[in-house]
């Protein structure tokens, strides 16, 4: 594929490349939604050859122990961590953010491969069994340039979702679930749970933007992908990767926020 990435393009407008890991879960609805997004090229990852030439990768939701057996299935364990610990951004949605998490519990008996590198610890189906799937509209991470065109919260799905429960220094926390007091009853009066963060490059979240029609996350993403090249760029030249600023990035793009409330894509049922 002829890729446009010339010096002359400020980080506003370079064309991406993100691939999308397609061993299992929603995939598609990540490619779907970075179709909508100016500049962005989505792929689908079966292979670790496919993780060449990428700028980004995104970790589905589905299911996390099946998703690791396929990845060491395919040898691909270890080009995963090897492109995690190379700096180049990832999103893990739901599974892709237990995948992500240096520590889960909740774990099937034998344990699962993490890919880890996120300083988090994971509680897998901390909401309950596919049953207790639900959704919630949550005030929109003030810190996100793309958040801040379109409705004030957004619409979380969660689907035998995981929580975070502890995390480190480095991971900043953008949305935040209050628990009910039935829910707090069980987790030991705990108030609320972590459900979406970003750390470095790295970008997690408990529910399933690809579910909805918001593209907001989708375009967070887009911009820690580009921030991230312009930052190689800047460094390349001697000059401080401060010059990427987000909300540059942001004011350039219009006409890109879409009403939250819309129809979700496909059947939750192959999750
Ligand atoms: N929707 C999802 O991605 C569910 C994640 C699933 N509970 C797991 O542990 O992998």
């Amino acid at each position: 594929m002829e890729r446009k990435l010339a010096d002359t393009h400020t980080s506003s407008d370079c064309d991406i490349v993100i691939g999308v890991l397609a061993l299992q879960g929603a995939f598609r609805e990540h490619i779907a939604h970075f179709s909508k997004v100016p500049g962005v090229t989505a792929l689908e990852v079966r292979k670790k050859e496919d993780l060449e030439g990428l700028d980004g990768l995104v970790i589905p939701g589905g299911e996390s122990t099946t998703m690791a057996l396929i990845a060491e299935r395919w040898g691909m364990i270890p080009e995963l961590r090897t492109f995690a610990k190379g700096g180049r951004p990832i999103w893990g949605t739901c599974a892709g953010l237990i995948f992500l998490a240096d520590k889960a519990s909740g774990q099937k008996e034998g344990g699962q491969a993490l890919l880890g590198g996120l300083d988090c610890k994971v509680q897998r189906n901390f909401f309950g069994a596919q049953i207790n799937s639900f959704e919630s509209q949550l005030p929109v991470p003030k810190q996100l340039e793309p958040f801040q065109r379109g409705p004030q919260d957004y619409r979380a799905m969660f689907i035998r979702a995981p929580a975070i429960m502890e995390t480190g220094p480095s991971v900043e926390v953008l949305s935040e679930y209050r628990l009910s007091p039935e829910e707090q009853a069980v987790t030991e009066g705990r108030e609320s749970v972590v459900v979406a963060v970003r750390s470095k490059q790295l970008l997690a979240t408990s529910f399933h933007p690809e579910l909805t029609e918001d593209s907001r996350w989708h375009e967070t993403f887009a911009e820690m992908v580009r921030r991230h090249i312009a930052g190689n760029k800047a460094t390349a030249n001697g000059r401080s990767s401060s010059s990427a600023s987000l909300s540059s990035m942001g004011s350039q793009r219009s006409g890109m926020s879409r009403p939250a409330n819309m129809p979700v894509y496909g059947s939750q049922d192959k999750l």
